[in-house]
């Protein structure tokens, strides 16, 4: 076990009770390190929340190991629970309570909480402290749980979707106050299905698919493991290889080229190189290469690639 990280799994299952029973978590293992965002991202039912609520401690695990902050945070819940925070999709908040006595309520159970109205601005709900909580929307009463995850100066944050159903504008204040907690040095592990947010965010990842994880790295390594593409409109003296007429594509090794109409596509391991053939390729045959684009693959076509799914995918 990495001795180094703040959160482990070792051989992590879940499995639901009943008959025939469903193995939501098969068999995960990862090291989350201090001060990292390490995102859990898959699809709807790929075992995330499952996932993250027996890595927080909130359930046993089936098998395998869990360790937080060196402690088993499910046997040892209370060694850790004054130095994690918790933000789930399922709330259970007390509906008569305004949004000011939700939380100094809950501040009464942590040992050092930040001040109700501090907590309440880092997650923009300051003006709303006085409603009452069945009078929130969806995107108030998730930054409402959020609020209560940070509100202990937690070393540890675990976030389940933490931005599901929030607005834009909601949606990148929540991201620049995690942003901030990072800065400050806390640890956060949360769980998404936005590809964007993992980009944004993630400093490693971990791609869930059907409980198992399919991919691991950073957004630009598991983007890498795509290839890169090259297009340009042919120019008229230029032509497919065995052409008869005028001038050929360069012998490209590991390339593979599509040619619709005079419209090019390269898919290359290697874009410098082939992009350097490309264009010295274009300039010894003094060509113009029309709309020339060359990029590398996103994390989104890694990720349709490794889970092999495209459902329920917010890009
Ligand atoms: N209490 C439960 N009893 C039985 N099966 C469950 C239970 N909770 C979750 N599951 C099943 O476990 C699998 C993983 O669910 P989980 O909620 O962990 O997925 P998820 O990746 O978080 O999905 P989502 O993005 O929709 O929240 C799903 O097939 C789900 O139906």
């Amino acid at each position: 076990m990495d001795q180094s990280a703040v959160i482990t799994a070792e051989r992590l299952t879940r499995r639901f009770g009943g008959r025939p029973g469903h193995d939501a978590v098969r068999g995960i293992d990862l090291a989350v390190r201090r001060g990292e965002l390490f995102a859990l991202l898959g699809t709807n039912g790929a075992g995330k929340t499952s996932a993250l609520e027996v890595l927080a401690g909130l359930a046993q695990p089936t098998s395998g190991t869990v360790r937080v902050l060196g402690q088993d945070p499910f046997r040892s819940r209370r060694l850790v629970r004054s130095r994690i925070g918790i933000m789930l999709q399922s709330r259970g908040f007390a509906a008569d309570l305004t949004v000011a006595e939700t939380v100094s309520t809950w501040a009464g159970t942590l040992t050092s909480p930040r001040p109700v109205d501090e907590v309440l601005e880092l997650v923009g709900l300051l003006t709303r402290r006085n409603v009452r909580v069945r009078q929130l929307s969806g995107g108030e009463q998730q930054r409402l749980g959020l609020a209560l995850a940070i509100l202990g100066k937690p070393e540890v944050l675990f976030l389940d979707e933490p931005t599901a159903g929030l607005d834009p504008a909601a949606r990148k204040q929540t991201w620049a106050l995690i942003s901030d907690l990072l800065l400050s040095g806390t640890t956060v592990l949360l769980t998404t299905h936005q590809l964007i947010e993992a980009s944004a965010l993630a400093d490693r990842l971990a791609i869930l698919r059907h409980g198992r994880i399919v991919g691991l790295g950073t957004p630009e390594q598991l983007a890498a493991t795509r290839p890169a593409r090259i297009t340009f409109h042919l120019p008229t003296a230029a032509s497919p290889p065995h052409h008869p007429t005028s001038t050929p594509l360069p012998h490209l090794p590991q390339v593979v080229a599509t040619i619709n109409d005079s419209f090019v596509t390269l898919e290359t391991p290697d874009l410098q190189s082939t992009l350097t053939e490309v264009l010295a390729w274009a300039r010894d045959n003094n060509l113009h290469l029309h709309d020339l684009t060359a990029r590398p693959a996103s994390l989104e076509e890694a990720f349709l690639a490794i889970t092999g799914s495209s459902e329920e995918v917010a890009a």
